[in-house]
């Protein structure tokens, strides 16, 4: 067994998977602050002679900071102050390499050019080859460095910076069997990786056979029980363990499929149903511009179709309420039970599996109708947040949902590649609704575009144009925050921050969200994954290009979990074709910001795959106001016991909008951002919204170049409606103010510019 010690980065999992594969080892990952400084004694001779050797991994922070490294300087130290003991083997990685370094006497610097995401060569010093044989090419994730080497530690490698500035690569001890690497052999982009790990393992192996003989024996059905598992970093207790397992449930299935004629869209489908009801009672995901394949319209039935509300500042409860009604039950959450084991309990009993709903539709093209029923709805960034710190605390005195979920069981599908449409139900004997419907929607005519405004100010009266009012955010706040985080991404605290700011924009008069939607997505920001939902509490009208999570059959019926980060940034303007922005794109600022999080994506999915691919690195996409570098992470071979609300519950918040590691940076950003009048909180932008449906599927998009209402916002300003709009980008070192402000600002106007 390989004991890997993880200082709460995001790339451990890939390092794992790294060592697992190439040492052909079992992996017990534990954190820097598993032991308590008082059983560290008992760590050293009960847990760490069960290894062979030890991995000391990467992490935010600096190597003299106690609380950032934790057990990782002590066991240096150990060694250290006393030479004769016989040493476990062990490899540094990047902060582990630092500490290593540091605690055998040698200075820890602040690089001058700082390096995150940075594609170096690495040259070996030729007399030791555990690196592997002459240059090779590897990812460099740091703001520190280890300069002026003591005759304990022996350089290894280098690497050159631009202006011929030498930087050490890697080391080992003098005498002790211990390495070091700067670099991150895990990377997605490094080369020579495997080789690092299987010669480090080789030597390790001549060295236990040598002095350590009793490490090779160890039969692990022998331990004493919970003695690993008991410390090692537990996979958290599943949500919906086994939920799926039961196919004998019967759901009843109401289907129809027809094409409707003149190209008809969901769009159509929806301005019927609201100028017929005089209200949006449907819930829309659209995906009308590329790359659609489906849409969903979700019809929530009123006094019936259940609407499940989590409020961080009632954290220990739900609320259950039927689509349409003002009451609702306040559920006590007691024993540690979650919001999200609430919504997986109601779930177990609706499963339909794809069996019986191949025996309803026959084989639709070999391909599988994405939803079926089931909840449709939103997440806020803070719910995400939550999960990850691991802490449930009220946040604010005026409550606002965090989790909105409607159990959907009438609905109409789109296929975009087809241009047939369904319409289903699940309720019971629902047979005549579904023949109803489909006679209804054959009658339905096309939305006049030319009837559609260019901005919300043409929805208002005439005289009230001028006073659709905004509070831009404070461009000198923002300078403050941009420096706050150049700051910790020079003092190795973070790799990359996802900055966001946010506006509220006042309406003189109420306006209706359907019109409001329509100016958004169909005048001014097409995109992929645009939805439309209104609940009593809050509104979302979302135009957003960027898909977080799908969790969905393979070609073998086994599950796919597929993460489709956006990174990078380019305004498309007339002057600025594909090739124009590929050229801006595929430079080391902005693949440098996209390949961070596609490594802190693989870290997430190899939490529940065992097979974590790149599928697509950075390719350069087109959106009416943005070129996007955009890169696609699938996960495979997905672990027993796991649904989709487990690998969503897993992932969140999106790491595209906190950052690396994501731990760290989502600390460092609830504190910056809350420099800004509009606080640290940001609610539903940045959260997520999608559906997970009763055939265990489940897609979800990032809230971005979105703008969301929370009804409460409008009792503050008498009279006004007020909407909110979000909007950030990356900072790394390479940023510049100028530059960040100008992206946050196009992005905000994604959604601002439907308004004004
Ligand atoms: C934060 C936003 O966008 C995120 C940041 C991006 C970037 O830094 O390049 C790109 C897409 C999103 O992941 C936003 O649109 O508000
Ligand atoms: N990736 C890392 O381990 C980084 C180590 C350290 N925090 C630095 O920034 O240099």
């Amino acid at each position: 067994m390989i004991l890997l010690i993880d200082s709460y980065d995001s790339f451990t999992n890939n390092l794992a998977n790294l060592l697992e594969v190439n040492a052909g080892q079992k992996v017990v990952t534990i954190r820097n602050d598993s032991f308590e400084p008082e059983t560290y004694e008992e760590f050293f001779h009960s847990y760490l002679p069960l290894f062979e050797y030890v991995v000391v991994g990467p992490g935010p922070g600096h190597p003299s900071i106690e609380s950032d490294v934790g057990i990782i300087s002590w066991l240096f130290r150990r060694y250290r102050d006393n030479p004769d003991l016989t040493a476990v083997p062990i490899l540094g990685i990047c902060l582990g390499f630092q500490s290593l370094c540091y605690e055998f006497g040698n200075e820890v610097s602040r690089l001058t050019q700082v390096k995150h995401g940075q594609v170096y060569e690495i040259h070996p010093i030729s007399e030791d080859t555990i690196l592997g044989d002459g240059t090779f090419k590897s990812v460099r994730y740091h703001s520190l460095y280890v300069e002026n080497l003591n005759d304990s530690i022996i350089p290894l490698a280098h690497c050159y910076e631009t202006d011929g500035k030498k930087i050490l690569m890697a080391v080992k001890h003098k005498e002790l069997p211990f390495y070091g690497v700067q670099y991150h052999p895990e990377s997605i982009c490094s080369s020579n990786g495997d080789c690092l790990i299987s010669n480090f393992t080789n030597m390790a192996n001549v060295y236990n056979q040598k002095f350590r003989p009793e490490a090779l024996g160890i039969n692990l059905t022998n331990l004493p029980k919970g003695l690993i598992e008991d410390h090692a970093i537990s996979e958290k207790s599943l949500i919906s363990d086994g939920l799926f397992a039961d196919t004998t449930k019967k759901q009843d299935i109401s289907l129809k499929k027809f094409q409707l004629g003149s190209g008809i869209l969901p769009i159509d489908i929806c301005e019927h149903l609201y100028k017929k009801n005089k209200r949006a009672n449907f819930i829309l995901l659209n995906s009308a511009s590329i790359p659609g394949e489906w849409s969903i319209i979700g019809f929530p039935i009123d006094n019936e179709t259940e609407v499940i509300t989590h409020s961080l500042d009632e954290a220990s409860a739900v609320k259950s309420s039927s689509y349409g009604s003002h009451e609702s039950t306040k559920i006590e959450l007691k024993d540690g039970q979650t919001p999200w084991k609430y919504i997986s309990d109601k779930m177990a009993t609706k499963f339909i599996s794809r069996d019986r709903i191949k025996k309803t539709l026959g084989n639709y093209h070999s391909r599988n109708l994405p939803f079926f029923g089931g909840y449709l709805g939103l997440i806020s960034y803070e719910e995400g947040q939550h999960i990850l710190l691991d802490k449930l605390e009220p946040i604010s005195s005026t409550p606002t949902p965090d989790l909105k979920l409607a159990f959907i069981t009438r609905f109409m599908i789109y296929d975009h590649l087809t241009n047939d449409w369904f319409v289903v139900s699940i309720r019971e004997n629902d047979a005549e609704w579904v023949e109803s419907f489909s006679e209804e929607a054959a009658g339905i005519e096309k939305v006049d575009i030319d009837s559609i405004p260019f901005t919300v100010a043409d929805l208002c009266e005439e005289a009230d144009k001028v006073s659709i009012q905004y509070d831009f955010p404070s461009q000198s706040i923002y300078k403050d925050q941009f420096e706050k985080c150049q700051e910790y991404l020079h003092s190795g605290d973070s790799y990359e921050l996802c900055l966001t700011t946010q506006l509220k924009i006042s309406l003189p008069s109420y306006i209706q969200p359907w019109d409001i939607y329509k100016v958004l997505t169909l005048r001014k920001n097409p995109s992929p994954f645009s939805c439309f939902m209104e609940f009593d509490d809050c509104v979302l009208i979302s135009s957003s290009p960027e898909r977080f999570l799908s969790w969905k059959d393979d070609n073998e019926g086994k599950k796919l979990v597929e993460l489709r980060p956006i990174k990078g940034t380019v305004r498309n303007t007339p002057d600025v074709d594909i090739n124009a922005a590929t050229e801006i794109l595929k430079t080391p600022k902005e693949m440098g910001e996209n390949l961070m999080i596609v490594d802190l994506i693989r870290h997430d999915l190899f939490e529940f795959a065992q097979d974590v691919q790149v599928s697509q690195l950075m390719s350069v996409e087109e959106y009416k106001t943005v070129f996007q570098l955009v890169s696609v992470i699938q996960g495979k071979n997905i672990k027993p016991g796991y649904s989709g609300i487990d690998v969503l519950h897993k992932s969140l918040p999106p790491g595209s909008m906190t950052g690396a590691p994501k731990k760290r940076s989502v600390e460092l950003l609830q504190q910056i951002e809350s420099m800004q009048s509009s606080g640290p909180r940001r609610g539903i932008y940045s959260g997520v919204v999608g559906y997970w449906s009763v055939t265990d599927d489940a897609d979800w998009s990032v809230i971005i170049r979105s703008t969301f209402r929370y009804t409460n916002d409008k009792a503050n300003k008498a009279g006004n409606d007020t909407w909110r709009i979000g909007a950030g980008g990356a900072i790394t070192v390479l940023s510049d103010l100028e530059g960040e402000w100008e992206e946050m600002k196009i992005k905000l106007s994604s959604a601002l510019q439907a308004f004004k």
